[in-house]
């Protein structure tokens, strides 16, 4: 790993950490989330059918899941291209497209979309959610599973001589299944091989990310180069964020820019604001762990992009920073995305 230790690999090649500029941990550029569809509520099934009309634009905010169409992000890339565009001049220098086996990776897009926008793109090895994983993966031993992730990295992913940079997203569900314990257990083997950095989409209840870290711990995996995300639909209560924040892995708040009464995956959770994002962000600040945060959009479906009225990924570049100044996460302590260069130094560099 000597060629590429310190340094950030994107879809592209090799770069300093110097050179990424502002980056958003989280996002999707391409893929397909049809794993993860959801009926409509009883009476609107045929909104669901047509929604892309100004009329239907809240329900689909509302209902992202219900609609088949609005799940295929991997038939947006002009769109997706124009978004880029629009983020670099906004500031944006990178993104770490989180796309992993299971949800349709596609490195040739991303590679093409690297070259045509010039924001750095970093892509991710391993697997998604347990059922996304084949009968194949599901029979795989962890020596196997390590095997392909480390080439994944190290030579090319899906057979093509395009390299990831990160692991992760790596998917698990609540509660964790066998499957998705492997694939956790060879993630930390991987990591220890490569040094590199782990991104992980915990299960959808308040224990799964201290869970997870005692897993990735337990094989080996290096906790401090670990980002656990999703925070913002998993974590509520002030005390449990920070007794987890202990633990010491990155804490990424990811979905800034989602806003909807019912969280159709788990109708307990309150799906917060951005406001409250901010607020959380700020009692992470205040508690001294503002080196351990990390933001983005995550966005996964087509309503987010601005060509269907979404936010698209300058949200928070043009509109979060400016609120989280606003609520006195200053310069002075360091604040996530301000300092995302100095960050991403640690959080994506092998
Ligand atoms: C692509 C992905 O996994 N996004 C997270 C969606 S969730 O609703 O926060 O789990």
């Amino acid at each position: 790993m000597s060629a590429l230790s310190g340094k950030v690999q994107t879809v592209l090649g090799l770069l300093d950490p110097d050179q990424l500029g502002r980056t958003m941990t989280h996002e999707h550029l391409t893929m397909s989330f049809e794993c993860c569809y959801f009926s409509p509520p009883p009476g609107d099934e045929a909104v669901a059918e047509n929604p892309f009309q100004m009329q239907h634009m809240h329900w689909l905010r509302q209902n992202p899941y219900s609609c088949h169409e609005n799940l295929l992000l991997q038939q947006e890339t002009s769109a997706v291209r124009e978004e880029l565009l629009a983020y670099r001049k906004a500031g944006g220098g990178t993104i770490v497209e989180n796309t992993t086996t299971g949800i349709d990776r596609d490195l040739p897009t991303l590679r093409q979309l690297a070259k045509d926008t010039g924001v750095h793109i970093i892509a991710g090895a391993g697997y998604y959610v347990d059922c996304t994983h084949t009968e194949a993966t599901k029979k795989m031993s962890v020596e196997k599973l390590t095997d392909i992730i480390v080439s994944e990295v190290l030579h090319g992913a899906d057979g093509m001589d395009i390299r990831c940079g990160v692991i992760g997203e790596i998917g698990t569900g609540w509660p964790i299944t066998e499957s998705e314990a492997k694939v956790l257990r060879a993630t930390a083997h991987a990591q220890a091989q490569l040094g590199c950095p782990v991104i992980i989409h915990p299960g959808r209840n308040a224990a799964a990310p201290a869970e997870i870290v005692r897993i990735l711990q337990e094989a080996g995996g290096d906790i401090s180069k670990t980002v656990m995300s999703h925070l913002d639909r998993t974590l509520f209560e002030d005390g449990d964020l920070l007794e987890f924040a202990k633990l010491g892995s990155y804490l990424e708040y990811d979905l800034f820019g989602t806003e909807m009464l019912n969280y159709p995956y788990n109708l307990d959770i309150d799906m917060p604001s951005d406001c409250q994002r901010v607020k959380a962000l700020a009692l992470l600040v205040k508690e001294g762990y503002e080196d351990k945060v990390v933001i983005a959009h995550d966005i996964h479906t087509k309503n987010r992009l601005t060509k269907y009225g979404g936010h698209g990924y300058s949200h928070i570049l043009k509109n979060i920073v400016p609120k989280m100044l606003m609520r006195g996460i200053s310069q002075h302590q360091r604040p996530p995305v301000l300092q995302q260069e100095l960050r991403a130094k640690h959080v994506i560099s092998l």
